[in-house]
């Protein structure tokens, strides 16, 4: 079990007033999955994401992720875990626009003082992998928002993360472009990177293995695409969220 979410409960508290982001949130993932997370606007998707990528703390429950307790974490190593187990893919991509692609894909190696020469032989592993050579020397303003996501994937990936945290990755792309992250991200899993997805949109949940849907703080439903075609997993998840929606 790589991840493990055992009755987490998120309450943000401003003042006197107290939100329950998450009741009761309990969940798995294996090695190897390619699992989405849908829900309406407000359901707790990022209050999920902020706590298994240890930007926040759960107020109830446990988070495991590689049999660490994430709350057990000593504050002045928290930057350091998340940097070698964690990797980000967010919907504006987050790229700096003052380094170079090729620098911002280095970013967190050189934030682990790797050597040069294991930096660039990581660089020439991924950099035909993502069909993004031709673009390493540019600056992320130079490229296409599908470009820039492919760089920000790649950066999520140098590191070698036990598990890629998407959030919304194609909520900002057109068609082409996410329909290019997607399969990219088809790849990654097909090569065994772990993959927890966001997501608003049933085409990319589609793709992946899993569906959790979350609302309310919890999860109440799970969908497996099993040997379904990606098409008729589409058809499957749309009417779970026709069903979540009523
Ligand atoms: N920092 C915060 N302080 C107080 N309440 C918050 C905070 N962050 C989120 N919330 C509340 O917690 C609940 C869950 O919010 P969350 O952002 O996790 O939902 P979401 O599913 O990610 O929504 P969206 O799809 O719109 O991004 C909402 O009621 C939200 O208003």
């Amino acid at each position: 079990m790589l991840l493990e979410v055992k009755h987490v409960k998120k309450i943000y508290q401003s003042g006197p007033s107290q939100t329950i982001a998450l009741r009761d949130v309990d969940f798995s993932l294996d090695k190897g999955e390619y699992v989405a997370i849908m829900g309406e606007s407000g359901s707790g998707k990022s209050t999920l994401l902020n706590l298994l990528a240890t930007f926040d703390q759960a107020s109830q429950g446990s988070i495991h992720l590689a049999g660490q307790d994430l709350a057990q974490i000593k504050a002045d190593k928290v930057a350091q875990f998340r940097r070698d187990m964690i990797g980000f893919v967010f919907q504006d991509f987050n790229v700096l626009d003052h380094l170079s692609n090729r620098d911002n894909i280095l970013l967190p190696l050189v934030l682990n003082n790797q050597k040069v020469a294991q930096m660039e032989a990581r660089l020439n592993e991924l950099a035909p992998l993502l069909g993004i050579e031709a673009l390493l020397d540019k600056y992320p303003y130079q490229v296409s928002g599908g470009q820039r996501q492919r760089i920000a994937i790649a950066r999520a990936l140098v590191a070698q993360p036990d598990i890629v945290l998407a959030d919304e990755p194609t909520g900002a792309l057109d068609s082409k472009s996410s329909r290019q992250i997607l399969d990219l991200f088809i790849r990654l899993n097909e090569m065994g990177h772990t993959l927890l997805m966001v997501t608003h949109s049933s085409a990319a949940a589609a793709t992946a293995n899993r569906v959790l849907f979350i609302k309310d703080g919890i999860i109440f439903h799970e969908l497996y695409r099993g040997q379904a075609t990606e098409a008729d997993f589409q058809d499957r998840i749309n009417h779970a969220l026709a069903v979540l929606a009523k």
